[in-house]
C-alpha cells in the first residue's frame, strides 16, 4: 500500500477547527493540538471546493465549465484592501459579524489570501484559508463570516445567479426559507424541523 496521493485543492485550501480566544482576528486561530479538517469534511456541511489556475482566470476552460453547470452568470472582482475598497473599515467589520445569505456565496481567490469561517453541525467554528487559486462556495443558508489573514489582502472573484444579492442576515436569522432548506439538507430533518419549531 502506498501513501494516498495528497489532495491538490488542500494546497490553495485548508480548513482547521478554531480556538476559542478572541484574539486578533487576523491570526490562524488553531486549536491546540492543531485540528485539520479534510475538503470532504467541509462538503459535508455543503461547503464546496475547487482549485483552478488563477493566473489564467479569464480564459479558464475549467471555470467556464462551472459556471456553466451551476449557472453563474455574474462575475465580478472585489480587491479588499483600504486603497481599493470604499468604506474599507465598515465593510471588514460586517464581513465579520455571523452571517448568512439566501443565496450561495461564490469565490475565487485570483491573488492574496483571507479566511472563511463556518459553523460545524455542533456550532463549532471552522476556518476555511482560502489562497491565490483556491474557489469555495459556501450554501444559502449556512452561518458563517469572513476576515483578511496576516497578508492584509485577498483579490475574488465574486460568482452569481442572475443580478447579485449580497444582503447578510446577521445572526440569528433561523426562521428564513434559505435557513431552513439548509438544515433539511445537511443537518437532516430533525435540524430542520427543530429551526421551524424554533421559529414558531
Ligand atoms: C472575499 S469576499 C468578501 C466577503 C464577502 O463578500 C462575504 O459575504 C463574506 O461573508
Ligand atoms: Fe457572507
Amino acid at each position: 500500500m502506498g501513501v494516498p496521493d495528497k489532495d491538490p485543492r488542500e494546497e490553495v485550501i485548508q480548513a482547521w477547527y478554531m480556538d476559542d480566544s478572541d484574539g486578533d482576528q487576523r491570526l490562524p486561530h488553531h486549536k491546540e493540538p492543531k485540528e485539520f479538517v479534510s475538503l470532504d469534511k467541509l462538503a459535508e456541511l455543503g461547503v464546496l471546493s475547487w482549485r483552478l489556475d488563477a493566473d489564467n482566470f479569464e480564459t479558464d476552460e475549467e471555470l467556464k465549465k462551472i459556471r456553466e453547470e451551476r449557472g453563474y452568470s455574474y462575475k465580478d472582482i472585489i480587491d479588499i484592501c483600504p486603497e481599493k475598497l470604499p468604506n474599507y473599515e465598515e465593510k471588514i467589520k460586517n464581513f465579520f459579524e455571523e452571517h448568512l445569505h439566501t443565496d450561495e456565496e461564490i469565490r475565487y481567490c485570483v491573488a492574496g489570501s483571507g479566511y472563511f469561517d463556518v459553523r460545524d453541525r455542533n456550532d463549532a467554528w471552522i476556518r476555511v484559508w482560502l489562497k491565490k487559486g483556491g474557489l469555495i462556495i459556501l450554501p444559502a443558508g449556512i452561518y458563517h463570516r469572513f476576515t483578511l489573514d496576516e497578508s492584509n489582502y485577498i483579490k475574488a472573484l465574486r460568482l452569481f445567479v442572475g443580478e447579485p444579492v449580497w444582503t447578510p442576515y446577521n445572526r440569528p436569522h433561523d426562521h428564513l426559507p434559505a435557513r431552513k432548506e439548509y438544515l433539511t439538507a445537511f443537518m437532516g430533518n430533525e435540524a430542520g424541523d427543530h429551526a421551524v419549531d424554533a421559529a414558531a
